[in-house]
């Protein structure tokens, strides 16, 4: 038997770092080892010089290259090589100075403001933006004045103007991470301050503080050069700005005085802006998106046709309908994401249908792929999902061959979603009315009048008694049940002829999701639509639905209707989790216990019953 092609079951996930995940860029790798031959011949210059950088030759004033001097000599007759192999330790020395003042001022001032808020975070703001509204070149050129030979306390000064760049990630990143609820979690488990600020925050910024350096040492050496290129610093230091001001005065007579510093200067700084682009993608958003050739990937294995025959690869579950009686119609879905250890396949070939009318549960254990799958459905799988199937009807339309546009036109005016977590799934920003009112104007097309009317109206039947009250509330000012029925009611507004509701009662407390399970029964059969409800619990299938889908690890081990599946379910498996789930008695090892010897058979089965289709 041929091996299958990637695991059935889910393999662990492995944390790549930060160093790894950069060494397979190539760009980024270049850009580090021209990096590192840089830092290296500037520390290395006492060695590598063939000079002193400051000896003077008169015979070596203007010379070509050549007679043992590699890159020719300067105005003053000094051997240019060895000034700029100098010339990199004093560049990078100012700009490891600058670099580290910058992230002393910038990231402790950034994090503390992110967190603390309030009185801080104002103070702190206004600080750094005042110090971003000084001309800094004005204020160097002023420090020059009165320090001009001491470089160090000029580059800490640039340092402490390039700060606010490093401020602003950091607060902005400590803003965001002090929301999650593993700092509340910290802080009642006793946490001190400061130990959330060194150990979550700082850990939280690193990312982005690497990048901001990466930029802030590019920025720092061309301020330099073009200091040292007005004659700031100290004469007997070599500098690159300084050889580029001797080359500038010679530069149509002798062009390579010129030519020598200003490539050491363009590749350094081009190296530090690959760098730290690299870095930002990998630490962005960005680096999440899947590319095109991981999806193909993803798309070709799913695919398979070489591994058709396995038992693995057989689709699950069964047609009820003709596809012209079917509201939805999902054939032979699998659905799968690209992990380093290959293809993680969560749907695995399901295959389900539901009539108008009709009242479909999908049910299974948490991670048994019943969200994936209807994700898949309403075209809202996560951007690293890939899916493939043999076809997804929706209205007996094939959406899989529309065009993406006519896709969501057909998706939205067809499909109701209820999803699991109402708060979340409500814009902050706006009013409920404005929530409402806007998918009826510019998705099915209603005058401004007509669709508030429709929202006012779904809001008294869903069970509002003060829909204009709720109307014009913003999500925070209602309570989560009634943020589930002000979900409802958005989701039946467009009177759609499938309503998808997502776990709809798991959020809500005991006697609300009696009441939201009532009512969209009700809704369901005074609107005629077809209601797929995703759901864990068998005690919601025995309450509302007509027929039931089980699924566990990504595929559909029994269906049908629920009078028979509750008082005579083929499958062990299903029986164990009517009875967990009824009476909440059978513990977990048994479920498990029951699937791995019931497993192969079910495979097998469901193969023979798809191989005769
Ligand atoms: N973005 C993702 N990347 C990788 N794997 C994912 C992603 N989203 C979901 N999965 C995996 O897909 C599998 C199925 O998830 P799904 O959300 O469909 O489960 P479920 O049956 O709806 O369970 P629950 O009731 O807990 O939501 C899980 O193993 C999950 O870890």
């Amino acid at each position: 038997m041929t091996a299958a092609p990637f695991p059935t079951t889910l393999a662990p996930v492995k944390r790549i770092s930060l160093t790894r995940r950069y060494l397979r860029r190539p760009l980024g790798v270049i850009a580090l080892a021209v990096m590192l031959v840089i830092v290296a011949a500037a520390l290395l210059a006492p060695w590598l010089a063939p000079f002193d950088p400051n000896f003077v030759q008169f015979t070596l004033t203007h010379a070509e290259p050549g007679n043992g001097h590699l890159l020719g000599g300067d105005s003053a007759g000094r051997d240019i090589l060895s000034r700029l192999l100098y010339g990199a330790q004093t560049t990078l020395f100012g700009a490891v100075i600058t670099c580290g003042a910058g992230l002393l001022l910038g990231v402790p001032t950034g994090v503390l403001a992110g967190y603390a808020g309030g009185k801080t975070d104002r103070a702190l703001s206004w600080i750094s933006d005042a110090l971003q509204s000084v001309p800094g070149m004005i204020v160097l050129l002023v420090v020059a004045a009165g320090f001009g030979q001491n470089f160090a306390i000029l580059m800490v000064t640039l340092g402490i103007f390039l700060a606010p760049g490093y401020y602003r990630i950091t607060r902005a990143r400590a803003l965001a991470v002090r929301k999650e609820p593993y700092i509340d979690a910290a802080r009642v488990a006793g946490v001190t301050n400061v130990r959330i600020l060194r150990t979550h925050m700082l850990r939280a910024v690193y990312a982005p503080v690497l990048v901001q350096t990466a930029l802030t040492a590019g920025i720092a050496i061309g301020m330099q050069a073009g200091l040292q290129f007005l004659g700031i610093g100290s004469a007997s230091t070599p500098s690159w700005g300084q050889m580029m001001n001797d080359g500038f005065q010679t530069m149509l007579t002798y062009p390579l005085i010129l030519l020598w510093p200003s490539i050491a200067l363009g590749v350094t700084i081009a190296a530090l802006a690959f760098i730290g682009s690299t870095l930002a993608d990998l630490v962005s958003v960005r680096s999440e998106q899947p590319t095109r050739r991981a999806r193909t990937r993803v798309r070709e294995a799913l695919a398979a046709p070489a591994a058709a025959d396995l038992t693995e690869r057989v689709a699950s579950g069964e047609h009820q309908h003709e596809t012209a009686d079917s509201v939805l119609r999902v054939e032979n879905l699998r659905v799968g994401y690209a992990t380093q250890n290959g293809v993680k396949e969560v749907v695995r070939g399901v295959s389900l249908d539901a009539a108008a009318g009709e009242v479909l549960g999908i049910v299974g254990e948490s991670g048994s792929g019943k969200t994936q799958t209807i994700f898949t459905v309403l075209d809202l799988l996560p951007p690293g999902g890939t899916a493939v199937a043999d076809g997804i009807w929706v209205g007996g339309k094939e959406v899989g061959k529309l065009p993406a546009r006519e896709r969501a036109a057909l998706l939205g005016r067809s499909i109701g979603y209820v999803p699991q977590e109402p708060m979340s799934n409500l814009d902050p920003c706006y009013t409920v009315e404005r929530q409402l009112v806007e998918p009826l104007r510019h998705v099915h097309g209603l005058s401004k009048d007509a669709a508030r009317a429709r929202a006012r109206e779904v809001l008294v039947r869903v069970g509002i008694t003060d829909p204009d009250r709720v109307l014009r509330s913003y999500p925070h000012q209602i309570s989560g049940g009634m943020a589930q029925r002000v979900l409802i009611a958005g989701a039946v507004a467009g009177r759609p002829s499938l309503l998808v509701a997502d776990e709809p009662t798991t959020a809500l407390d005991v006697t609300v999701q009696a009441e939201v399970l009532e009512l969209l029964r009700e809704l369901q059969q005074e609107y005629g639509m077809t209601l797929v409800i995703v759901t864990h619990n068998f005690g919601v299938v025995a309450d509302i639905c007509d027929r039931v889908v089980v699924m566990k690890d990504g595929r559909i081990v029994e269906t049908g209707p629920v009078d028979r599946i509750f008082n005579n379910a083929e499958q062990p498996y299903t029986a164990e989790l009517i009875s967990a789930s009824l009476d909440d008695v059978e513990d977990r090892q048994q479920l498990d216990e029951d699937w791995a010897r019931v497993a192969p058979a079910v495979a097998a089965h469901v193969g023979g019953e798809d191989d005769a289709r």
